[in-house]
C-alpha cells in the first residue's frame, strides 16, 4: 500500500462510513448535566425550560426593597426617612413588605410581596447595613433615609425575563459549551438528550512507554530507556474534542498480548485507533498482531505520518474499523487531524475542518519533493508564518505552534512570502 493523502483520506472515509451511518440511526442518549463528558456532546432535541429564568423576582443589588410610591417626594434637600423592616437574604423564602418601610434585601434574594423597587445600599443614608432582623429575630429597629425617588422595577430582576416557562433554552444540534451547560443547570435540567457518538478505543504501544499514571514522575532517562506516554492523553483528548467517547489501552511489544487485548475490547467500541509499532523495525507490535487479521500496512506520501495502517476487525459480523498511526507523537496527531478527526467532527455536528487560512511564509522553506509535508508554524506580528524543524518527535514545537503548514507534494523549495495553506491548531 503506497498512497497519496487524498487516496488514504478516501480509504479512511469509506472504512468509517458504515460505523458513522449506524451512529445516525441510533436513538439519542441521555446524559446527566453534571457529566464531564457532556462538554463535547451535541443536543439531540431542543431543550425547553420548565422553570422561568430567573425563577422569581429578585434583587440585583444589596440594598433596600421599597414601594416606589413611598419615595416619590424624596430629594437631597428633603430626604424621606423610612423605618427598617425585615431582611431578606438570598436563599430566604419570600417575605412581606409593609408599605411605608424599607426592607433590607441582598443580591439574589426574593423581592418581598408589596415592594416594587430596590435602592442600592450606597445610595442610602446610612450607606451600610446596621444590625439586621431576619425571620425569627426580634423586630427590626432604626430607619434609613433616601434622597431621590426610584422608578418601579428598578434593580428588580424579573421572573422569566431571561427565559419564560416553556421557552427554548437550547436548540437541537448544538454543542454543549460551558454557557449552554450553565443554562441547563440554571433551569434545573437533570439530563439532556444528546446525539449518539462514536466509541473509540485508543491504543498506544511500545515497551518504552511508562504508564500514563506515572505522569508527574521525571523520566529516568537513558538508564532505563523509558519515556512518558504522550500519545494516549493526546489522541484521547483530540478524539473527545471531536465528540467521541474514548477508552484507552496501553500495550507493550508482545504481539499476542496486544491482539488479545484489542479483540477483548471490541465489544465496547465502534472504532480502534492505534499509535506506534507499524514501521520497519524488528518489534512492530501493531503490524505483527493485526496484519494476520487482515489490516493492511503501508505508507502515505506525507511527512510526518508516512507509515499508516487500515482495515477492520470482525465483531460477530460487524466490521469494526481499525486505523493505525505511527508512534512519533507529532505524526500521530497530524495523522488524526488529517484522516480521522474531520469525519468524527462532522458526524458529531461540529465543523469538520480546522480554520483554514492562506498565509505567507516568513522565510524560505525546504520540503521533500515526493511528500506532502505538514510543518508546524507560528504566526508573526506581520501575519507571516515561521515554520519549525520537521522532526516528528518535536512535540513542544507542536504545542507552541499556531498552525499546521501544508507544503504540497512536488515542490522542494518554497521562497519566503510564498502563500501556503494553514490549519489553525487550537481553535
Ligand atoms: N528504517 C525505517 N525506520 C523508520 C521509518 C522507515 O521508513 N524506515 N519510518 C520512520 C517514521 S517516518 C516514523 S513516523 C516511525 C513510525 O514508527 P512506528 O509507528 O513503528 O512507531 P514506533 O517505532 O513504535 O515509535 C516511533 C517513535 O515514537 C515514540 N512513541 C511511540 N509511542 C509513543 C507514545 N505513546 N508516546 C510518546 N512517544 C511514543 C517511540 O518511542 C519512537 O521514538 O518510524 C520511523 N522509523
Ligand atoms: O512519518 Mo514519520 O511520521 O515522518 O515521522
Amino acid at each position: 500500500m503506497r498512497r497519496t493523502i487524498a487516496e488514504h483520506t478516501a480509504a479512511v472515509r469509506e472504512l468509517l462510513a458504515p460505523a458513522l451511518q449506524r451512529l445516525r440511526e441510533h436513538a439519542p442518549e441521555t446524559i446527566p448535566v453534571g457529566d464531564p463528558d457532556l462538554r463535547t456532546r451535541v443536543t439531540a432535541a431542543a431543550i425547553l425550560t420548565g422553570t422561568p429564568l430567573p425563577p422569581f423576582d429578585n434583587s440585583q443589588m444589596d440594598g433596600y426593597a421599597v414601594r416606589a410610591a413611598d419615595l416619590a417626594d424624596a430629594s437631597a434637600s428633603a430626604p424621606v426617612s423610612l423605618p427598617i423592616g425585615r431582611t431578606t437574604a438570598a436563599g430566604d423564602r419570600i417575605g412581606q413588605h409593609a408599605p411605608g418601610t424599607a426592607s433590607p434585601i441582598m443580591t439574589g434574594a426574593v423581592v418581598p410581596r408589596g415592594a416594587d423597587a430596590v435602592v442600592p445600599i450606597e445610595r442610602c443614608e446610612p450607606p451600610q447595613f446596621g444590625a439586621l432582623s431576619r425571620v425569627g429575630d426580634p423586630p427590626p429597629t432604626g430607619s434609613v433615609a433616601f434622597s431621590a425617588p426610584v422608578e418601579v422595577g428598578r434593580f428588580v430582576r424579573r421572573a422569566g425575563e431571561d427565559a419564560r416557562v416553556g421557552s427554548e433554552i437550547l436548540p437541537e444540534g448544538v454543542r454543549l459549551t460551558p454557557a449552554r451547560i450553565g443554562v441547563l443547570a440554571a433551569a434545573g435540567v437533570v439530563a439532556v438528550p444528546v446525539r449518539p457518538t462514536l466509541r473509540v478505543l485508543v491504543c498506544s504501544t511500545g515497551d518504552e512507554l511508562l504508564r500514563t499514571d506515572s505522569l508527574g514522575a521525571v523520566s529516568r532517562g537513558a538508564a532505563t530507556g523509558l519515556i512518558h506516554d504522550a500519545n494516549t492523553p493526546m489522541l484521547a483528548a483530540a478524539l473527545r474534542d471531536a465528540g467521541a467517547v474514548v477508552t484507552t489501552l496501553r500495550s507493550g511489544d508482545r504481539a499476542n498480548d496486544f491482539r488479545d487485548a484489542v479483540l477483548g475490547s471490541l465489544a465496547e467500541v465502534d472504532l480502534v485507533i492505534t499509535s506506534g509499532g507499524i514501521s520497519a523495525g524488528a518489534f512492530e507490535v501493531v503490524r505483527e498482531a493485526l496484519a494476520p487479521l487482515g489490516i493492511a500496512f503501508g505508507s502515505v506520501a506525507m511527512q510526518p505520518g508516512g507509515p499508516q495502517g487500515l482495515g477492520s476487525l470482525d465483531r460477530d459480523g460487524t466490521a469494526i474499523p481499525v486505523v493505525c498511526f505511527p508512534g512519533n507523537p507529532v505524526s500521530a496527531l497530524i495523522s488524526a487531524e488529517t484522516f480521522v478527526l474531520p469525519l468524527l467532527r462532522d458526524a458529531a455536528g461540529l465543523p469538520a475542518e480546522r480554520r483554514r487560512e492562506r498565509l505567507r511564509l516568513a522565510h524560505d522553506a525546504e520540503s521533500p519533493v515526493d511528500k506532502h509535508q505538514v510543518r508546524r508554524g507560528r504566526i508573526g506580528a506581520d501575519g507571516r508564518v515561521t515554520v519549525s524543524a520537521p522532526g516528528s518527535h518535536l512535540l513542544s514545537e507542536l504545542a507552541a505552534a499556531d498552525v499546521l503548514v501544508h507544503l504540497p507534494l512536488g515542490i522542494d523549495h518554497f521562497p519566503a512570502d510564498t502563500p501556503v495553506d494553514t490549519w489553525r491548531l487550537h481553535d
